[in-house]
């Protein structure tokens, strides 16, 4: 694990064991009861490349460890709206409060401003996490490979399609993808930030491509900034995108959204 994924994890625990304090897990799994269905995260990312369109994750995110702070005028009911309304397939929202200043509480109110379904964007370790993931209305959970043991991955995994939600497991290299393939998700997104120097490359995507088999779904995380980045990751097959920062950095991110891939659809329908 690198430095920085390691102190983010080692937090992690701590405020795990706060949070268990204040709400015990049966508590925490009866509000689950009470909550309605996970939206299809899958089907939706589905029925966008179904229709020859790019499947946009937008994301909902007002800092992080390698930019600092990307957006001051940080309000996730209007950014959700917008993003919804400029076609994005899904949501992914950051809710660690210590290194990119997220919370619970941007989840829930972005998720009840729009009907696309919502992925909570955290370090998840702990089955605790899943059943808080859906218990504040998450729709999907990131699992990150480099931070888990298989069994960690498999136990999380389990739990997470219990609750009825997907799970996108993300990689940043060829021995933590063959680790992903043995789990059931077909979500599988390649982050293209190298943790050691925090660069992104897309590269890193283009390159584990031909290892994925064809029945998984590329989801291309981090660094995506220009129609050439998306040009070039479609023309390899790659339809699903996660993306962040460059909408974050815009007055309007859901016409920053439209011009990186409504340009695209329109280049590819000629
Ligand atoms: O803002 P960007 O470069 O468009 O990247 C979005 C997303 O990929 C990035 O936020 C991310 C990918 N994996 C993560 C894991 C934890 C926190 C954040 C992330």
């Amino acid at each position: 694990m690198t430095d920085i994924l390691q102190e983010i994890i080692t937090r992690k625990h701590a405020e795990i064991i706060e949070r268990k304090a204040r709400l015990g897990l049966a508590e925490l799994q009866e509000s689950v009861a009470l909550s309605g269905p996970a939206r299809d995260f899958i089907g939706s990312i589905r029925s966008k490349i179904g229709a020859g369109q790019a499947a946009v994750i937008a994301e909902i995110k007002k800092a992080s460890p390698s930019a600092g702070i990307i957006r001051e005028d940080f309000n996730p009911v209007s950014i959700a709206q917008d993003y919804a309304a400029h076609g994005a397939a899904c949501l992914s929202v950051l809710t660690d409060e210590h290194y990119f200043q997220g919370a619970d509480i941007y989840l829930t109110a972005a998720r009840e401003a729009c009907s696309v379904p919502v992925l909570r964007k955290d370090f998840c370790i702990d089955p605790y996490q899943v059943w808080e993931a859906r218990a504040i209305g998450a729709d999907a959970i990131l699992l990150i490979v480099a931070a888990l043991s298989d069994e960690q991955l498999q136990t999380l995994e389990e739990s997470a399609h219990y609750l009825g939600m997907a799970v996108l497991v993300e990689v940043h290299n060829s021995a933590e993808l063959q680790r992903a393939l043995k789990l059931r998700t077909p979500l599988i997104g390649i982050n293209n930030r190298d943790l050691h120097r925090f660069v992104t490359d897309i590269e890193t995507t283009l390159q584990l491509l031909p290892q994925i088999p064809e029945d998984r779904i590329v989801v291309t995380e981090s660094g995506i900034r220009q129609v050439e980045d998306v040009l070039q990751l479609r023309a390899a097959d790659v339809n699903a995108f996660l993306v962040g920062e460059v909408f974050m950095r815009e007055a309007q991110p859901g016409a920053a959204l439209s011009k990186l891939f409504g340009l695209l659809d329109a280049h590819i329908v000629i």
